[in-house]
């Protein structure tokens, strides 16, 4: 046994092996001390190998989706190794297979999967195309079918990454990456992204001749990276993928670039601390069904550039919260409600359609298919009603309706409540197949039969007392006493002679006792042969059903949007081409949720107004209005309604933050490097087109080194890059700024003094803040009087002194009229011109290539002229 079990460890390679031996997956060796160790099971011994006992752990096999949960969540591999062949029959072990692998990435099972997140598996691939690196990405979320693929820079595969969120990333072995925190990693062979092996995996996979109808040409990277990831899943399920249907080539200049960084600061479906809530899929996640959730999900990871795909779904949602024709709007509500209670109704139709077409579906899912298949006429029926075939809802009603024989064959053939497994039985209705009804009424109607044979049998002998008996040892007889023996039928044969009696069996109790004893297997094993031919019938609709599962998802995304807006005052943004964001009294999606009041506050960016410099105190409501600003903007990108009376938002390419400071000791970066990376990140690649958020930039470092960075940073991107920026900042040297560049303007965070202390209105103004409130907000947070005490002395005196450093004149000076624009431009001079020292002090030129100085003679000049 052991060589066979050494056999099939090498063909599962590093994944751990369940090796199943009767009622148990066993592991063995150092995968027994893994698991062990890893699943908190006692490690016993089994035998010994070259004189020392082999460590063995198990798990009952009934038991075992909890465990692979487990596993599978602390981002290990499984191959399951199931017995196949009939131990009765085999001499030696009997035989087993490796049937399935179960990795992170390749999860299909409902019970392992998170039924409101999507787990794709993504595999990268760089090479060199026409001189320049390219990295290649190929990602697929199995339990839909979606097969998508892209091609980027290197230094974006980060940003990619992050957007995509595998929950495994498969690369080559000889691979350098930085895997995203939350993947597992799974290396292979470089030689399984070749790019001739992948065209022959693709082609023969999809069945075609070429890849040039998928738009793969261009994209030898990409191949070469699907090619590897469709060879690597196909070999952990047990079936081949037929609902991998199609590769889509996903444009990233679809989407409004958010880095990683970025995802996180604005806390879309994570916490900053990385939570689950609250967030803005949090708030807004109001979908009836988990695929509605997942899809809501999606859009608020990718924002879209192209405003006819953001106007549809926006204009859907209009049409659910738009009253029937000549009703008043307060009906909206009412149709919208009904819809969702509808949609409650509905189970994961997606997984189950790929479970249909993987040939995993368990007997319950069907029946729960069968019940949502009913209701859809229903629901086409409402969405007609209600709002109307002249709207844009009109696009689902054609997907929503299948074809009605997959709900008849359902109600045939599934029972009403079918057993959870089909190997327990119970599963197929009564009526659908004769053969089986019959078998189940051997098995559990025996009692009537033999009544009824044993008075035909009297009737015929004339024998009154003859009985039909059973035992274990002889199974069913008709018994005669001896003195009536001689009166039976020539077609009884005579089973055993007793003392007074004689037992006989007859053909046709013979052949009923053949069949009532094996009725209950012959029974199942009808039932399993029905529901693989049931499989077989549904199969040929499971990409009709993936169609109705992605019209529902979306029906329920964007009526969860709508009833969002309806029930907390939102509106329609309007969309243009140019590059502005205007805002009419807008709130924070989140934080207007978990406090009383918010207070509303207007924003104004846009070709004459490029960057608001925004002061105020600590706790003033900096944060959360460039949040807020960053949020609406996202919102209707992602084509929903937004917290605000009035929108207007322009093309949006990216948008990046710099907000919080948080030291990265992993990588070794402090929290000034982090700052500064990000920053220079930002100068590197914000356009016209970027929203961009800065919070308190240059505060890591010494006031001046900061005060002269934030400056430049801030003076670049308004003359450079020319972003979209909103600057907040506490140098008030800072808001000389629009006196030199007339794309800025100073905004201000309210605050006021009352006897009880400093009061936050939270109401943004024109002009700089005036005050800092510093000390009368460390109060507030419980620093102890006497320190505060000793704090008020300390500023009194610094101020009498006149200013000695910039952080403690910034709001002092705020009164006075800004600096005329000429210091203000030798200030941008002179940071410069220390910036330019720096880059110069950190060459060596000695050290470097006459190419590499020619570069950076380039740069130099680029970045200070
Ligand atoms: N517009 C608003 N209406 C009502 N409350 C608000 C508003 N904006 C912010 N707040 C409240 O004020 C708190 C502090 O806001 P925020 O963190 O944005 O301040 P901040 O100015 O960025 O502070 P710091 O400078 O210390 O980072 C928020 O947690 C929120 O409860």
């Amino acid at each position: 046994m052991m060589v066979q079990y050494l056999r099939l460890k090498a063909e599962a390679g590093s994944h751990l092996l369940f090796y199943r031996m009767g009622d148990f997956y066993e592991m063995f060796y150092e995968d027994a001390e893994r698991g062990a160790r890893l699943l908190n099971l006692t490690l016993t011994k089994r035998g010994t190998s070259n004189g020392a006992p082999i460590p063995m752990a198990g798990v009952p096999f009934h038991a075992m989706e909890g465990y692979l949960a487990r596993l599978v969540a602390a981002g290990v591999s499984v191959a399951i190794c199931e017995q196949i062949g009939d131990p009765a029959a085999s001499k030696g072990p009997v035989e087993r297979k490796i049937v399935r692998i179960v990795t992170p990435g390749t999860l299909t099972d409902e019970a392992l999967l998170p039924a409101r997140a999507d787990r794709m598996i993504a595999a990268v691939w760089q090479t060199r195309v026409n001189r320049s690196e390219r990295a290649g990405l190929a990602w697929m979320n199995l339990a839909n079918g979606e097969f998508l693929v892209s091609e980027c820079a290197p230094a974006m595969l980060e940003t990619e990454l992050h957007r995509i969120a595998p929950a495994e990333l498969v690369c080559a072995e000889s691979a350098r990456l930085d895997v995203p925190a939350n993947s597992a990693r799974s290396a292979i062979p470089d030689w399984h992204f070749d790019m001739d092996g992948a065209n022959e995996v693709l082609q023969k996979h999809f069945a075609v001749e070429s890849l040039a109808g998928f738009g793969l040409t261009d994209l030898p990277a990409a191949t070469c990276a699907a090619g590897a990831l469709l060879r690597y899943v196909s070999r952990t399920q047990a079936h081949t993928l037929v609902h991998v249907q199609t590769l889509r080539v996903d444009h990233a200049s679809e989407y409004v670039v958010l880095d990683p960084v970025t995802r996180k600061n604005l806390e879309l479906t994570e916490t900053i601390s990385g939570e689950g809530s609250p967030t803005l899929f949090s708030v807004l996640d109001h979908c009836a069904t988990p695929m509605g959730s997942r899809l809501l999900r999606r859009w608020l990871h990718h924002p879209v550039r192209d405003n006819a795909t953001a106007l549809d779904r926006q204009h859907v949602i209009a049409s659910f919260l738009s009253a029937p024709p000549g009703a008043s709007s307060l009906e909206a509500e009412p149709s919208l409600a009904a819809l969702r209670r509808l949609l409650d109704r509905y189970p994961d139709l997606e997984r189950i359609a790929t479970r249909i077409a993987l040939r995993s579906v368990r007997p319950r899912e069907l029946a729960s298919l069968r019940d949502a298949l009913d209701l859809l006429p229903a629901l086409a029926d409402h969405l007609q009603r209600c709002f109307g075939s002249a709207t844009p809802l009109a696009r689902f009603e054609s997907s929503v309706l299948v074809d009605p024989q997959i709900a008849q064959l359902l109600q045939q053939a599934i029972d009403p409540e079918p057993a959870v497994l089909i190997r327990e039985g119970g599963v197929i209705a009564s009526g659908y197949d004769a053969e089986l009804d019959e078998l189940r009424r051997l098995a559990t109607d025996s009692g009537a039969f033999l009544l009824e044979l044993e008075a035909r049998e009297r009737e015929r002998t004339g024998i009154t007392n003859l009985r039909v008996e059973f035992n274990r040892v002889h199974g069913f007889f008709i018994e005669v006493s001896r003195g009536q023996a001689d009166k039976v039928p020539a077609d009884y044969r005579r089973r055993q002679t007793l003392k007074n009696a004689e037992r006989y069996i007859t053909p046709e109790l013979k052949t009923w006792e053949d069949k009532i004893l094996s009725a209950k297997e012959r029974s199942l094993t009808r039932e399993k042969w029905l529901f693989e031919g049931l499989l077989d019938q549904l199969s040929v609709h499971a990409g009709a059903l993936s169609v109705c599962a992605a019209a529902l998802a979306e029906i329920d995304a964007l009526s969860a949007l709508a009833e969002h807006a309806y029930l907390n005052d939102w509106t329609a943004p309007e969309l243009t081409e140019g590059s502005e964001i205007v805002i009419e009294a807008g709130r924070h999606p989140v934080v207007e949720r978990s406090i009383e009041q918010f207070t509303p506050n207007d924003c104004e960016l846009g070709p004459q107004q490029r960057m608001l410099l925004i002061t105020g105190p600590n706790m003033g409501g900096k944060s959360t209005y460039m949040r807020q600003i960053a949020l609406i903007a996202l919102l209707a990108r992602v084509g929903s309604f937004v917290p605000a009376a009035a929108a207007r938002v322009g093309q949006i390419d990216r948008i990046f933050t710099r907000i919080g400071a948080a030291d990265d000791l992993a990588g070794g970066r402090s929290t000034f490097m982090m700052e500064m990376t990000e920053a220079a990140s930002i100068l590197s690649a914000s356009t016209p087109q970027s929203l961009v958020l800065m919070d308190e930039i240059g505060r890591g470092t010494s006031t001046y080194d900061g005060l002269a960075l934030a400056w430049s940073i801030a003076h670049r991107l308004l003359t450079h890059n020319q972003a979209l920026t909103l600057f907040a900042t506490h140098y008030f040297e800072i808001t000389r700024l629009p006196t030199v560049a007339s794309a800025a303007a100073n905004v201000h965070l309210a605050a006021a003094e009352s006897p009880a202390g400093i009061v936050f209105l939270h109401e943004v103004h024109p002009g700089p803040a005036s005050r800092s409130y510093g000390i009368q907000v460390a109060q507030r947070a419980g620093i102890p009087g006497a320190v505060i005490r000793h704090a008020s002395r300390e500023l009194s005196r610094l101020e009498a002194q006149g200013a000695p450093t910039p952080q403690l004149d910034l709001f002092a000076a705020a009164s006075q009229a800004p600096a005329a624009s000429e210091p203000a431009q030798d200030d941008s001079a002179a940071a410069d011109d220390g910036l330019l020292r720096a880059a110069l002090a950190d060459i060596d030129p000695d050290q470097l290539t006459p190419r590499e100085a020619l570069d950076t003679l380039y740069r130099l000049r680029n970045e200070y002229l």
